[in-house]
């Protein structure tokens, strides 16, 4: 099914922001990988365990009763559809899901977190941000992002610079056509009159710059794009409500691991302190259950949602996450599990021969 959605999308959508939404950096192996690593494992289920139907509910700083997949942040949702983000957005509300609107979303995060709340009054939408070099603008965000009603703040680290997306480069596709723009960067401090501010990257910024927007902001702060153990050590250190072990899907530095090769280092580390998410490469719902065994307390999803809202707008969407969760609640009652937790690492082994090594 996501399959189907996938090929409607890319028939519906100008080939350059196919590209756009599909591609990766570099030769694109951190994207393949993504997906490789989740083939690559097997689920050891529990039986006779007496656990009944399982309670999908996740509880997270920002979001006390979601569902276990949550829209990951991407950017430019009207490219996809007319509709963009505000499409997403109902979509997610009424899957109970996440939405982390992107601070690149074609839609104003005030539009966003309205759509959802027409949906669910008490929709959870959070935003995510690059933080801006440019005084002033880091803080206007915020409280635009407080303002609209988000619950949290997701802090994107993974990108010191933009990635060097090699599809873009080929289509020369580096801004968006007339009729769509970043719509949460417009009057800003800096910004051109009538004009969006370019969003910066800054390889300056430090763990004091995720001090000072803490400092700054009552709401729960995540670190997006964690893979390095000792990171996900430090953003507990530092306060941070959450990790999001990610590698941007694919998008930023080509030589990473998958991310959810990355995980159980990460799991590890944190050592339950705060929660970990994890996106990238998540096609189905026994990718959410695995990632769950491993340590992850919820899973995003970015490219998917694009599929969806671009076959069908909202509808589509709300088909990507129906799928999703419908598989990820069935597989896990048949691994025995009575709710998202309850599973442990030992359940998930490598696919092969050297599966079942450690009980031989
Ligand atoms: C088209 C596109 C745009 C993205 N834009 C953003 C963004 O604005 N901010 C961000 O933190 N991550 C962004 N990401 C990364 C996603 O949040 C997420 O890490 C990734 O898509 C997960 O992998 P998946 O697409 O395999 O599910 C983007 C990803 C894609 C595919
Ligand atoms: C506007 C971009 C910075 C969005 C992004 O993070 C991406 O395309 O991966």
């Amino acid at each position: 099914m996501l399959g189907e959605l996938r090929e409607k999308a890319r028939a519906r959508l100008d080939p350059v922001h196919w590209d756009y939404f599909e591609g990766g950096a570099g030769a694109e192996t951190a994207l393949a990988e993504n997906l490789r690593a989740f083939a690559r494992l097997a689920l050891l289920p529990r039986v006779l365990r007496g656990a009944g139907p399982p309670d999908l509910a996740v509880r997270l700083p920002g979001a006390p009763a979601a569902g276990p997949v949550f829209v990951a942040p991407t950017a430019f949702h009207t490219l996809a559809h007319p509709e963009g983000e505000r499409a997403t957005a109902r979509a997610a509300a009424a899957a109970d899901a996440v939405m982390v609107t992107s601070m690149a979303a074609t839609t104003a995060v005030a539009d966003v977190a309205a759509a959802a709340r027409e949906v669910r009054a008490d929709a959870a939408v959070w935003f995510q941000m690059y933080l801006q070099p440019r005084a002033g603008v880091t803080e206007a965000l915020v409280r635009r992002a407080e303002q609209a009603g988000c619950t949290a703040l997701v802090v994107t680290a993974d990108s010191p610079v933009f990635g060097r997306h090699s599809r873009d480069d080929r289509n020369d596709f580096h801004r968006l056509p007339p009729g769509h723009v970043t719509q949460n960067m417009l009057g800003l401090p800096g910004a051109p009159p009538g004009r969006p501010l370019d969003i910066a990257m800054s390889p300056e910024l430090s763990w004091a710059d995720l001090r000072r927007l803490r400092a700054a902001t009552g709401l729960p702060v995540w670190v997006k794009g964690v893979l390095h153990p000792a990171d996900a050590r430090l953003a507990a250190d530092e306060g941070a409500a959450g990790v999001i072990v990610s590698n941007h899907g694919g998008r930023q530095l080509d030589a990473v691991p998958a991310a959810v090769e990355a995980l159980p280092a990460v799991a590890e580390a944190v050592g339950g302190r705060i929660p970990v998410l994890l996106d990238g490469g998540v096609r189905s719902g026994a990718d959410v259950v695995a990632a769950l065994a491993l340590g992850a307390a919820a899973v995003g999803v970015g490219r998917p949602v694009l599929w969806g809202l671009a076959a069908s707008g909202e509808a589509g969407v709300a088909q990507v996450l129906a799928e999703l969760t419908g598989q990820a609640r069935h597989v896990l009652t048949l691994c025995g599990a009575r709710d998202c937790r309850d599973l442990t690492p030992d359940q998930v082994v490598p696919r092969g021969p050297e599966g079942m090594r450690r009980w031989r």
